[in-house]
């Protein structure tokens, strides 16, 4: 049998993730010593309660309440507690005390991101988090390494489980908002409180991270423009589909160039894609992210984005990459914001509305209200009217891409407008010519 020197690592955090990486690591740790080329060895895991169930049993002896002086014993520490604090302050110690991290932690990423590479760098360590966008998809490594030579324009992506799992199931069952999350909540896919998920925080944290790593820049997560979907209704659904296309949660990196040079714009709400394009072909809890770039073209890359053990596979997959450094040595992967770009404000970002109204059914009233667009320099690409019994009639309007502030005032314009009874919808459109 090969003697390999042995790398200690600290697992802190024995939940859905942190248990399923002690499993592997504990069950593959033969195979994947002779991987990495020296011997990944868990030498501790840090939990809150000793005596707590868990779904995966965990040797006793490896567990311990006191996470800190675990994680400075290690020369990998793996982060899977989540939330900010104390996650925050002990991947910095380790950091700074020479060890490597490895973390699934999207929030924590997103929000200290730059103090933490900046501490990786410092000292010549390592921060790895392919886990924390897209799960098990390979995502971050492309980004940061096989894309590195290319120059990445867009990056569009279903990032988010639960809220696909929402709407795919309002497409596919007819489903209420309301039914869907219910079902969601049900078989685990939203927590008990799902307000990160619906209101696309969680999204949010992950557009930072894939408009950092794709535009060499850094893209503050209180920069990112954040809408959830629960304002999607039963009708939204409907049209869409009377449409040919399909509601999902997006968010959406881009570069943007104008006559004062090149911008980013990072941003999540749900629209409207053809149903014919890729990432209409995401169901259920799946993640896909949709990169283009200038010279590659089109990529997508589609998995399981959540999940105890797919999850654990990325965070593996950083540890062997770690440990292989450590056996040939020289610098790990560094994160580069060397183009400091600033960010676009939303309302200069081209899109496109979908609009309903109901308004007056009288001769007249279309005229005016396409007078209205034009006075915003709005153009008209589809309109559908409804007729209904009432005095109204419900008219469904596609614009042109125009910058979304001006489609904004359009929508002021109409709420105001006496021909118009309600807006019923406002939904963008995306990824068609
Ligand atoms: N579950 C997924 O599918 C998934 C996917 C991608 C990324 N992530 C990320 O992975 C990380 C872990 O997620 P999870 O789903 O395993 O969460 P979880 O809630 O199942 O596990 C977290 C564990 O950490 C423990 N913990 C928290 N604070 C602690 C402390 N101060 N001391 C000791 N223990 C503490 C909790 O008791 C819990 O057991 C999070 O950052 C999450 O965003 C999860
Ligand atoms: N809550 C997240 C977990 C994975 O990051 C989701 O639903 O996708
Ligand atoms: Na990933």
């Amino acid at each position: 049998m090969t003697a390999y020197r042995s790398l200690k690592v600290a697992l802190l955090g024995a939940g859905s993730v942190g248990s399923q990486v002690a499993r592997l690591l504990l069950e593959h740790g033969d195979e994947l010593a002779a991987r990495a080329g020296a011997r990944i060895e868990l030498v501790g895991i840090g939990v809150r309660d000793v005596d707590a169930q868990r779904d995966v049993e965990l040797p006793r002896e490896l567990l311990t309440t006191d996470l800190a002086r675990l994680a400075a014993s290690a020369d990998i520490v793996v982060e899977l507690l989540g939330g900010i604090e104390p996650a925050r302050t002990l991947v910095l110690d380790a950091l700074n005390a020479g060890a490597d991290v490895v973390t699934a932690n999207k929030a924590l990423v997103a929000a200290h991101g730059p103090e933490l590479f900046d501490a990786a760098e410092r000292v010549g360590g390592q921060l790895a988090f392919e886990a924390a966008v897209g799960g098990a998809i390979p995502i971050i490594r492309p980004l940061e390494a096989s894309l590195a030579g290319d120059r990445i324009t867009r990056v569009m992506g279903i990032v988010n489980g639960t809220t696909n799992y929402i709407l795919d199931l309002m497409h596919r069952e007819g489903a209420t908002m309301e039914d869907a999350l219910a079902e969601a909540t049900r078989l685990g896919y939203a927590e008990a409180d799902p307000t990160a998920d619906v209101e696309g925080y969680d999204a949010a944290s992950k557009a930072t991270i894939l408009a950092s790593l794709a535009f060499h820049t850094t893209v503050p997560v209180e920069q990112v423009h954040r809408e959830g979907i629960l304002d999607i209704s039963a009708e939204v659904v409907q049209q869409a589909e009377r449409d040919g296309r399909v509601v999902k949660l997006l968010a959406i990196c881009e570069r943007l160039d104008g006559p004062d040079g090149e911008r980013v714009s990072a941003r999540v709400y749900p629209a409207l894609i053809p149903g014919d394009h890729p990432l209409a072909a995401v169901h259920e809890a799946k993640n896909a992210i949709f990169v283009t770039a200038e010279a590659a073209g089109d990529l997508m890359f589609y998995g399981a984005g959540a999940g105890g053990p797919e999850t654990a596979s990325a965070v593996l997959g950083d540890l062997v990459s770690i440990a292989r450094r450590h056996v040939i040595g020289g610098p790990g992967l560094a994160v580069s914001s060397h183009a400091n770009l600033p960010i676009a404000p939303i309302a200069d970002v081209p899109t496109r509305y979908q609009l309903r109204l109901a308004v007056a059914d009288r001769p007249g009233v279309l005229a005016a209200i396409a007078t209205i667009l034009g006075q915003h320099d709005v153009s008209i690409e589809a309109i559908e009217q409804h007729v209904a019994d009432g005095p109204t009639a419900s008219l469904v309007l596609g614009t042109h891409a125009a910058p979304e502030g001006r489609l904004q005032q359009v929508v002021d314009a109409l709420r105001t407008h006496e021909d118009v009874a309600s807006i019923d919808h406002v939904i963008r459109i995306e990824a068609q010519a």
